[in-house]
């Protein structure tokens, strides 16, 4: 089957596009792949829901801001998948659809992402496999994170030398560890780029730490460090998972914008320290994906502390597009009734199928 997956990550930088061509075990080849950035005034509404979502907490009604926020979703989606189906030149049979996750609060077995997945269905003509994460917390999981069956099928695809460890480095950072005999342990070890991110747009920075250079110029306030690291979520090992807005950044009020930006991006990466020592053994690389990887600041100080790595670019993967491929990748599974999640992954007692067929509505 090709698959177009779609992700739209916690960072609200826009909608990336995958095609795959996979039955969902093994991938069969690569498609187009684009990113397709939320415009200004886009972003703002969907920022906007995301906050709303924030003070609603799920208790009552939903908020009125998510309505013109799943319309941003669908127009989104849809310029992405007329774009990507275009550079692709083929038909695509399926969708796998994650949405845009504006609140996750597994102890709650609540998770929300914004889409409809309906008229992304009839909109684009084929079937769109979504609500990925329901059937886990339904289950007992943690509903988070899906793409560890996926960084599996890429590990297994270049004969990765076990044990092996992939980390995607978005708005939160979680890592999927595979060891010898098929062993799979799969959690969020911390923020990812998120605080770094809120920082400098609190300050009026910017959007992002552009190629770590604020970091660089800082030092990291070791006080605020420990502080930060004394969270209760870095006592517990995995399956654990994250809300992007889990940790205030009112830390770092008092520390100049350089030093902020040291300290929360010595964070993201003590985080994955303290998560290493968790797993069964250390692996014998990491494998980086998502935007995090373009940080060359981070990158050095996670080489320094945590061990040696690559970026999954140079292992002949799309680092920017692994989780969409992977949404592609799960909805194969979905289709067939396979296991998205696994007691390794996100705690569920048992390997748990999940999604929701959306069918086209042909009436209309
Ligand atoms: N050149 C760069 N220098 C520094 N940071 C960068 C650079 N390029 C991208 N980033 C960081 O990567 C982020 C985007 O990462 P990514 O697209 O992986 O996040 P996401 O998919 O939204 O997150 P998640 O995986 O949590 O859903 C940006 O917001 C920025 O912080
Ligand atoms: C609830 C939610 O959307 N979580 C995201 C977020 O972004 C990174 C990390 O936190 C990961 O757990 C997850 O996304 C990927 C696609 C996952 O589920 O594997």
């Amino acid at each position: 089957m090709r698959i177009l997956g779609y992700m739209s990550g916690t960072s609200l930088d826009g909608v990336d596009a995958a095609i795959l061509e996979t039955d969902g075990v093994s991938i069969a080849s690569f498609g187009a792949a684009i990113l397709v950035p939320f415009e200004a005034e886009k972003r703002q509404t969907l920022i906007d829901a995301t906050e709303d979502a924030l003070r609603w907490d799920g208790v009552g009604p939903r908020p009125a801001s998510f309505a013109a926020a799943e319309h941003v979703v669908l127009d989104t989606h849809l310029r992405a998948a007329r774009m990507a189906m275009s550079e692709d030149g083929g038909r695509i049979d399926l969708v796998g659809f994650h949405g845009q996750t504006v609140l996750h609060r597994p102890e709650r077995r609540l998770t929300v992402q914004l889409g409809d997945a309906g008229a992304l269905a009839t909109e684009l003509g084929v079937p769109v496999v979504a609500d990925l994460r329901q059937a886990d917390l339904a289950a007992g999981g943690q509903g988070a994170p899906l793409v560890p069956i996926y960084h599996q099928a890429l590990a297994d695809r270049i004969g990765m030398r076990r044990p092996a460890a992939f980390l995607n480095i978005g708005g939160v950072a979680n890592l999927s560890w595979f060891g010898m005999d098929g062993e799979i342990v799969a959690f969020d070890t911390g923020p990812g780029n998120g605080m770094i991110d809120l920082l400098l747009q609190s300050r009026g920075a910017g959007r992002y730490d552009e190629d770590g250079r604020l970091a660089a110029a800082g030092r990291v306030d070791q006080a605020v460090l420990d502080q930060l690291l004394a969270a209760p979520f870095f006592d517990r090992t995995g399956p654990k998972s994250l809300d992007r807005y889990d940790f205030s950044l009112a830390t770092v009020d008092a520390l100049s914008i350089e030093n902020a930006a040291a300290t929360l991006t010595a964070f993201t990466v003590e985080a994955v320290r303290i998560a290493a020592t968790s797993l069964p053994s250390p692996p014998t690389e990491w494998i980086i994906c998502g935007g995090g990887r373009h940080n060359p600041t981070l990158m050095r100080h996670f080489g320094a502390r945590v061990g040696p790595w690559r970026s999954a670019d140079d292992c002949g993967f799309r680092g920017d597009f692994v989780e969409a491929e992977a949404m592609a990748y799960l909805a194969a599974r979905s289709t067939k009734g396979m296991p998205l999640t696994f007691p390794g992954t996100t705690g569920v007692p048992y390997p748990t199928t999940g999604g929701r067929t959306y069918l086209p509505n042909t009436l209309s």
